[in-house]
């Protein structure tokens, strides 16, 4: 069954597009309340949302089968990631996908406060030409100050620069190479930086240490006639104070786009001409949209599928050296985890993972968690992704540990999975990245798994092929691919059976039945 994509807030549609191309059900429904999207969130695999639909505690507990929730923006204060977590459920944002459109709509601010555009505008079309009234000053030469000089900051850097304008930053985790490279000279008192900026733009996230970081102290500390800017977060500055500064002619003007509270239909700052008000509109461009919906449909699609989630925020970071390295192998670390599960009884007290050839000396730790996760999807009744694997694996008391060697045999790379005594072993093949098993419980192989499979072992003899044949051919069941496992010791044979259909019990009875002394049968399913 194709697995569900709710979309509970309005995004563009090439993301819809792509995941309907890759075979996932997109629903949309627009509006829900928390309670509304409770209700329904247990039908759903993943959901996509903007700011306005709130993902609290009690959505993400009634979501039995939700793996992860996407972020069409970058802004997650209305998604509660803890609990997501704790759930074992991945959160991730698109988080470069506005930031130009941040920039621009930050620099379109400082250049209508500095020309009084929106008054002007008002004032022609109240049937007046005031024009003496509106005299306006340069950004050419004037002080920028920036505080925050991450991507949005440094992209406002580059293009004030382009205007002339002199830069001073505040960042106390900003490098001072990227400063240098950015044109900024960055001071470590904020004071220093409040005294000679013209103009004041910031760009940081919300901490307790930004939150009210601009209060009657700091705006008193300003030069007269100074421009703010904020298109980052509500409550970085004081609303109120900043309102008592503008009604008394410190602050020249301000321009706000991000509020405490939003919608925000009314506050201290709506009564000044000289403050601009825009309902958070700064990422909302048509190239921001589509950018948000493809880049995080993306990540949906990656996360239901069990790779990489590059952006997700309850993971821990991935370096794009790693994701590049060890990423195509987490899904196959995840199948033979899910084959590991279903050939043994309980869950293994030691799990190692071997990577080896070009795998030598990469991080490991997101191939642990991918067959971690594998592993205990069977044997857990939790929630398990690759992002809660671990602390499950823990609380399970499976000791599980990875390293890397040399020796891929014939491989260019080659990973390993031992749990206890059982082993299987995997490569990854061809431009799609198809994983093909190379070997099992000790035998040689070369098959792709497919979704359904029959695994047997049994003492070598004549005939026995012809047999599972005949009882799966009766069954209407037709076999897809089919390889005969070989060892050194050649007294038993390992067949792998991939099958267009799930195997009935009834089946696997007859097969044992006409089969005699099989070993083992197992029945996989991926
Ligand atoms: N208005 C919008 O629609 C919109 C759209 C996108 C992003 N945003 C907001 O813009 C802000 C910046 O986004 P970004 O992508 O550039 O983030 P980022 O993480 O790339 O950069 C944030 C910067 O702030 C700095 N910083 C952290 N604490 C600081 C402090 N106490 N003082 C000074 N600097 C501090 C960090 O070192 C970092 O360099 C965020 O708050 C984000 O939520 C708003
Ligand atoms: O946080 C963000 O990404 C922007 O503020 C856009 O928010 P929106 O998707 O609700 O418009």
């Amino acid at each position: 069954m194709a697995k569900k994509v709710l979309v509970a807030d309005k995004i563009a549609r090439g993301g819809i597009e792509a995941l309907e191309a890759k075979g996932f059900e997109v629903e949309e429904r627009f509006g829900m309340t928390p309670e509304e999207l409770k209700e329904v969130i247990g039908d759903y695999d993943a959901l996509i949302v903007r700011s306005a639909t709130q993902v609290t505690s009690d959505v993400l507990a009634a979501g039995g089968k939700l793996k992860i929730v996407g972020r069409a923006g970058v802004t997650v204060d209305n998604i509660d990631i803890d609990a997501a977590t704790e759930a074992g459920i991945i959160v991730c944002n698109a988080p470069t996908s506005n930031i130009v459109s941040t920039a621009e709509h930050t620099i379109a601010l400082m250049l209508a406060c500095a020309r009084h555009i929106p008054q002007a505008s008002a004032s022609m079309k109240a049937g007046k030409w005031e024009r003496a009234g509106f005299i306006g000053d340069e950004l050419f030469g004037a002080t920028l100050a920036i505080f925050g000089l991450g991507r949005i900051g440094g992209l406002v850097a580059e293009r004030a620069r382009a205007f002339g304008m002199r830069l001073i930053g505040f960042d106390p985790y900003c490098r001072p190479e990227r400063a240098e490279a950015l044109g900024v000279e960055l001071f470590a008192d904020m004071e220093d930086v409040l005294a000679q900026a013209d103009f004041i733009t910031v760009h940081m996230p919300k901490t307790p240490d930004t939150i009210g970081m601009f209060g009657p102290d700091e705006f008193a500390a300003m030069k007269d006639g100074v421009v703010l800017v904020n298109t980052a977060r509500g409550g970085i500055y004081d609303v109120k104070a900043l309102a008592d500064f503008v009604a008394a002619g410190k602050i020249g003007a301000a321009a706000i786009d991000m509020f405490e509270e939003e919608p925000c239909l009314d506050s201290p700052l709506h009564g000044f001409d000289n403050v601009i008000l825009t309902p958070r509109l700064a990422a909302a461009t048509r190239q921001a949209r589509e950018r948000a919906s493809v880049q995080i449909c993306e990540d949906v699609a990656s996360g239901l599928e069990g790779s990489l989630v590059s952006t997700a925020l309850n993971l821990r970071p991935v370096s794009p050296e790693a994701e590049s390295q060890v990423g195509p192998y987490v899904p196959t670390c995840q199948m033979m985890g899910r084959i590991l599960a279903q050939l043994s009884s309980g869950l293994p007290s030691n799990l190692t993972v071997t990577a080896a050839g070009t795998l030598m000396g990469a991080d490991l730790s997101l191939l642990l968690a991918g067959a971690l996760a594998g592993i205990l999807s069977y044997k857990s009744d939790s929630v398990v992704t690759p992002s809660n694997a671990e602390a499950i694996a823990h609380r399970h008391g499976v000791n599980a540990t990875a390293r890397s060697e040399y020796d891929a045999h014939e491989y260019a790379s080659l990973v390993t999975l031992q749990a206890d005594d059982l082993e299987v072993s995997a490569m990854i093949s061809g431009p799609a990245s198809h994983t093909r098993l190379v070997s099992l419980l000790g035998y040689r192989l070369d098959i792709a798994p497919a979704k359904h499979s029959l695994v047997f072992e049994y003492g070598d003899e004549p005939g026995r092929i012809g047999i599972i044949g005949t009882v799966l051919g009766e069954a209407g069941i037709n076999i897809s691919t089919m390889q005969i496992g070989t060892n050194d010791r050649e007294e038993c044979a390992l067949v792998y059976l991939n099958v267009d259909r799930e195997v009935s019990d009834e089946v696997v009875a007859e097969l044992r039945e006409r089969l005699g002394d099989v070993n083992n049968l197992w029945r996989l399913k991926l």
